[in-house]
Formats: C-alpha cells, sequence, structure tokens
C-alpha cells in the first residue's frame, strides 16, 4: 500500500451501508435475490421489523411466515461493510467457518442461507456513508437468527462469564482443525499488530491517553513480540463481546454470532480478547474489572489449558486489546462525531485501560490470574472489587492488598454510610474478610424476612459473590409492627415528630427495632437469615440527629448505659452491644464461625 492510498480502516467509514430506515429497498433485494429460501412463489410473507446495533455493517431483523405453518422464524439481514464486499474470499472465510463450528454438537451459531443464485450470499449496489462513493456494491447476507438475549443485556455474573469462558475454550477447539485461505490476513484489530496502532494514537483527545497508549504498544514490542513464535497459532473468533454472546432460557449461552473480525492470529489472543471485554461488561465495570476477567479466563483455561508462555503475556495482551479499542474507537469517533455507537465502550474501556495499566500493581494481576487458572480456585474467591475501589474494611486486614487468600470475603452491600460504619465496628475479629459495596437496593414490601431475603437475592445477582445485606425495621406494637420495614418512608415524610404524633390515642407506645441480616456464599447457595430485636419505646426525640429515628426509640434494655436512654444518647459502643443490628450480626458471626470450622 502506498503511504496516501487510504487504509482499509478509512475506506471502512466511507463504504459503511446507509440503507438505514429505508426498507422497502431492503424489500427489494429480499425478493429479487432470497425468493427461494423465503419461498415466496408458495406464499411466503416476510417483514423487516427493525434495525439492529452494528460497528461497520447494517444488520436488520426479519420475521418470516410459511403458508404451511403459523409460526414466525427470525432471520437476521446482513448487508456487509463495503470493504469487506470487494472480497469475496472474506465472506466465504466466514460462512465456512460458522457453517464448521455449527456442526459442533456444544457450539450454535448464525447459519447463511442460500440465494437465488445458489450462493450463500448475494450482491447488489446499495447506498454507502460517503455520497462520492454512493451506491456501491455490497454483499447481503440472510442468517439464521439465534433466540436469545446478547449478554450485554443481561445482568452479568461471574457464573456467567465463567460459562462464557467455557464456551469460546469449545469455538477455540473446533477452530483448531479448521483453516481457510482467507484467515490469513491482516487486520487492525488483530493484537498481534498491536505495533500498527501508532498511525492511529494522534486521533486520541488527551496527551495523557496518547502516552498510555504509547507505552502499552512499547511493552508488547518489548516483551510479547520476542516471544511471539512460541506462542501457538490458529483461527479466531477474534470478537467475543458481550454483543456478540447470545444467552438463552434459563441463563444457558445459545450460541455465537459474527465472524467478522476472524483471523488466523495466536491463540491466546482469543482469550484475551474477551477477557477485556469481560473487563466492560455491567459486572467487570462495576468496580469488578479483573474479578470478571479472571472469572472468563478460569472457565477459558479449564477447557483450553493455556502454555506458560501464553500465561506470562496475559496482562500486556488483555491491555492492548483495550488499547486497540479506544484507539480505534478515538479514530472513528473523529471521523464519524454524530455515531453515538461508536462512544459506547469508549469511555470505559479508556477508564478501565487507566486502571488496569496504571494503578494495579502487575505482580498482583500475575498471581490473580494464576489463582483464576488454578482448578481448585472457588468463583467466590476471585470475585473480589478491584484493588482501586474504596475499600472500607482494609483496616480489618492483616495485608494492605485484596487479600485472596483461604480467607472467604464476603460483600455487605448497603446504601447507607451509618450502617457501614457500625457493621464495621460489629463485625470486627470475623473469620471472614468483609469488603463492602455501595448500592441501593430496592426498597422491597413484605414482611421483614421476605424483604430480606429478597434485598440479598438481588444483591447475589448483581455482584455474583458472597454477600450480606440487611434490612431494618422499627415496629410499633400498637400499630401490630407497622411501619416496620416502611420505617425508611414514614421517617422521610412524617419526620420524628410525625412518627411520635402517629401514637397519640393509643395508650402503648412500645416499639422493637428488628435487623434481618442476610447472607448467601453466591450465586445458587441458599440465603441464610438472622433475625436481631432490641425492646424500646417511642419518644419525643433526644440525641443527636445524625443516624435515622435513632433519636425517638429509648431502648429498654441493658443496663444503665442503654436502658432508659435513646440510641442516639448512647455511646456508640454501647449501642453496638445492645442493638437489634448488633444481635442480627453476632448471629451471623456465629454462623460464619461454625461453617470454617
Ligand atoms: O440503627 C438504626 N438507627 C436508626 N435508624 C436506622 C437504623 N438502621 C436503619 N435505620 C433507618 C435507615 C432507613 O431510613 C431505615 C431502614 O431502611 P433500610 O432499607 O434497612 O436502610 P437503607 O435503605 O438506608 O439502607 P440499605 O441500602 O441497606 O437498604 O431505618
Ligand atoms: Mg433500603
Amino acid at each position: 500500500m502506498s503511504s496516501d492510498a487510504p487504509s482499509d480502516e478509512v475506506r471502512r467509514k466511507w463504504l459503511k451501508p446507509a440503507i438505514g430506515e429505508n426498507f422497502s429497498l431492503l424489500n427489494d433485494v429480499l425478493a429479487s435475490s432470497f425468493s427461494t429460501a423465503l419461498e415466496l412463489s408458495s406464499g411466503g410473507t416476510f417483514n423487516i421489523l427493525k434495525q439492529l446495533d452494528s460497528y461497520d455493517d447494517e444488520n436488520f431483523l426479519l420475521e418470516h411466515k410459511t403458508t404451511m405453518s403459523a409460526k414466525t422464524t427470525k432471520y437476521l439481514v446482513k448487508v456487509h461493510n463495503g470493504v469487506e464486499s470487494e472480497d469475496a474470499k472474506i465472506i466465504d472465510y466466514q460462512n465456512t467457518i460458522m457453517t464448521h463450528l455449527n456442526s459442533h454438537p456444544s457450539i450454535n451459531t448464525t447459519v447463511p442461507l442460500i440465494s437465488d443464485d445458489g450462493a450463500p450470499f448475494t450482491s447488489h449496489k446499495l447506498p454507502v456513508a460517503s455520497p462520492k462513493h454512493s451506491p456501491a456494491p455490497l454483499t447481503v447476507r440472510l442468517l439464521t437468527y439465534i433466540e436469545g438475549t446478547p449478554m450485554a443485556y443481561k445482568q452479568v455474573t461471574p457464573a456467567l462469564l465463567f460459562s462464557a469462558g467455557e464456551y469460546l475454550a469449545n469455538v477455540d477447539s473446533s477452530l483448531d482443525s479448521f483453516s481457510h485461505p482467507a484467515s490469513e490476513r491482516f487486520h487492525a484489530w488483530d493484537q498481534k499488530n498491536t505495533s500498527s496502532l501508532r498511525e492511529f494514537v494522534k486521533y486520541i483527545q488527551t496527551p495523557e491517553r496518547q502516552q498510555l497508549v504509547g507505552s502499552v504498544i512499547d511493552a508488547f514490542e518489548e516483551s510479547v513480540l520476542p516471544d511471539a513464535s512460541s506462542l501457538r497459532q490458529g483461527v479466531l473468533q477474534s470478537d467475543f463481546n458481550d454483543a456478540n454472546i447470545i444467552i438463552g432460557a434459563s441463563d444457558k449461552i445459545a450460541g455465537v454470532i459474527d465472524f467478522g473480525d476472524s483471523v488466523k492470529s495466536w491463540r491466546v489472543l482469543d482469550c484475551t480478547v474477551a477477557m477485556a471485554y469481560a473487563m466492560l461488561s455491567s459486572y467487570g465495570k462495576t468496580g469488578h474489572s479483573l474479578a470478571a476477567s479472571a472469572a472468563f479466563l478460569a472457565g477459558f483455561n479449564s477447557k483450553y489449558p493455556l502454555t506458560p508462555n501464553e500465561k506470562k503475556h496475559l496482562r500486556t495482551l488483555v491491555c492492548c486489546r483495550l488499547a486497540c479499542s479506544a484507539t480505534l474507537g478515538a479514530y472513528s469517533y473523529s471521523q464519524d462525531p454524530a455515531n453515538k455507537y461508536l462512544l459506547l465502550h469508549a469511555e470505559p474501556c479508556w477508564r478501565t485501560l487507566e486502571m488496569v495499566w496504571n494503578q494495579v500493581d502487575s505482580d498482583y494481576l500475575t498471581s490473580f490470574y494464576e489463582l483464576a487458572m488454578d482448578s481448585k480456585t472457588d468463583l467466590c474467591l476471585l470475585s473480589v472489587p478491584d484493588p482501586t475501589v474504596p475499600d472500607h474494611f482494609q483496616k480489618l486486614r492483616s495485608s494492605t492488598k485484596r487479600a485472596f487468600s483461604d480467607t472467604k470475603t464476603i460483600t455487605f452491600v448497603t446504601g447507607n454510610k451509618k450502617k457501614l460504619e457500625e457493621v464495621q465496628k460489629i463485625m470486627d475479629n470475623t473469620t471472614a474478610t468483609i469488603t463492602n459495596y455501595k448500592l441501593d437496593l430496592p426498597e422491597l414490601q413484605g414482611d421483614p424476612l421476605y424483604v430480606s431475603e429478597e434485598k440479598c437475592k438481588l444483591a447475589v445477582a448483581e455482584l455474583g459473590t458472597a454477600v450480606i445485606t440487611e434490612d431494618t425495621s422499627l415496629c410499633f406494637n400498637a400499630l401490630n409492627g407497622m411501619p416496620g420495614p416502611y420505617i425508611k418512608w414514614f421517617l422521610d415524610k412524617c419526620g420524628h415528630d410525625g412518627l411520635n404524633k402517629m401514637l397519640d390515642g393509643f395508650p402503648d407506645r412500645t416499639a422493637y427495632a428488628q435487623t434481618v441480616v442476610a447472607y448467601c456464599s453466591g450465586p445458587g447457595s441458599p440465603v441464610h437469615l438472622f433475625d436481631g430485636r432490641t425492646k424500646g419505646k417511642i419518644v419525643p426525640p433526644r440525641g443527636p440527629l445524625d443516624f435515622g429515628w435513632d433519636p425517638v426509640f429509648e431502648c429498654s434494655e441493658g443496663g444503665p448505659s442503654s436502658a432508659g436512654l435513646t440510641y442516639a444518647e448512647m455511646d456508640k459502643s454501647v449501642k453496638n452491644t445492645v442493638s437489634h443490628r448488633a444481635k442480627a450480626f453476632q448471629q451471623l458471626k456465629n454462623f460464619l464461625e461454625k461453617e470454617s470450622s
């Protein structure tokens, strides 16, 4: 290529299909080229439902009906970018790879339907992004559609990432027996070509980020390239991200789509690309980048064991993908500032790269990944927050590093700072390591035990790790336990005076405070509940006003340092021995001690 000829990456912007909402144009294409597949002469009908996301192509969802069956079948219409459309070998490559994989019993992928010309695609002159180049000959394929939801729209858990890792390992094992001449091509997204990113660094908006990408490329050249000959080769899927993994019923992986980036390269790159994307999944993005990538790696390595040299470069190669994605994203955006889809991954990707490359100790990450590749490691042990997430329980630990020793890490999930302060004190000297995750869980309705149990299940689904939640109620005896779990809203709307007035007219002003702690050791495990209660009565506010209803709850338990005083008037350390919360957490402590002995 001469130096002023535009690169494929540039031409891909010009030749991006621009059919958009013009469904009638697409209807004509399908009617003229896929009439047999769509059984149009025997009464079959089809309807384009909507456009689906795509980076450089255009995708449409199609619904098809035959006269024979009332059932509708969905298909995907893919209009390829003009650059790939020029190269019949590439399209043939993608078709053969999908057909090869689909014959594997545990892999499911989209397969092309045959056009009226007898080929698994057709070609038409269609509009593209650059008016100067429009219309251009574009390849159109009709593909089977995998029922399910892309992982991008699901709550991602470490368990799901682990099975995604196993799935890609199966794909890669199957691809070890696949070859095609078109797989040997240059592709800017192939991390073997990380050095070629240098020409795009100038499109990155800040000098700090330009420098960051520069240093990742340097490290790649200094440490990975010299080992290149020892890295196993194979055909890769190359883009195992959460938009390309389809989740079906009961959260099982239903299939993989999109072989547009597939190339022959270093086998380990299929895993590191997917690890980088795991970091950007809904689980990874919420303070669990390392945990997400480790869960994926654990699944992959369990079915496709990596060699020592492949293992050695995991951190650098993961960062090469993040750098590639962020840099080419910056370039694409500079070419097409109106396209918000291009920005979708950009900012989280930058922040993740900044953290992993600049803030996480590389020895720490190496040993974390080693742990992930040890088959004896429990997934829960890997599900720890990133070392950069504020860790309120740090001082309780012997080491400042995020511990992944044999103590169990449990995450206490709450949105309430005051609760957290108390729990930190109460749970001091516990066998388990407890971290905090700040998350406002929905305020559910029902009795306190039910509310607490459901809250815990939501937190486990969100974090995929061992969690503790608690829900606190203030129950008036005269009102048969109300406001109970609804105290948060009553306090919010009526204040301390309102709570007092609610009992005017009742002879009984006694109440009890109740905390129900819920503990679950991970997805699929049972929730254990611990109910702590303390008796008292509702009084006009006395003492500091800094925590909830503390000033209006006069405790009637314990000795003179507690009985007769409101929670607010008591010394914190006293409250933490007599309170509803102290009692519930003491039961949890006993439970955890028994469990670990
Ligand atoms: O020892 C306490 N002393 C006084 N007030 C208290 C106490 N413990 C909870 N509270 C207040 C906070 C909230 O207004 C309501 C419980 O609602 P609750 O849903 O359990 O707490 P929250 O929404 O603040 O935090 P979380 O994110 O853990 O659900 O009672
Ligand atoms: Mg709450």
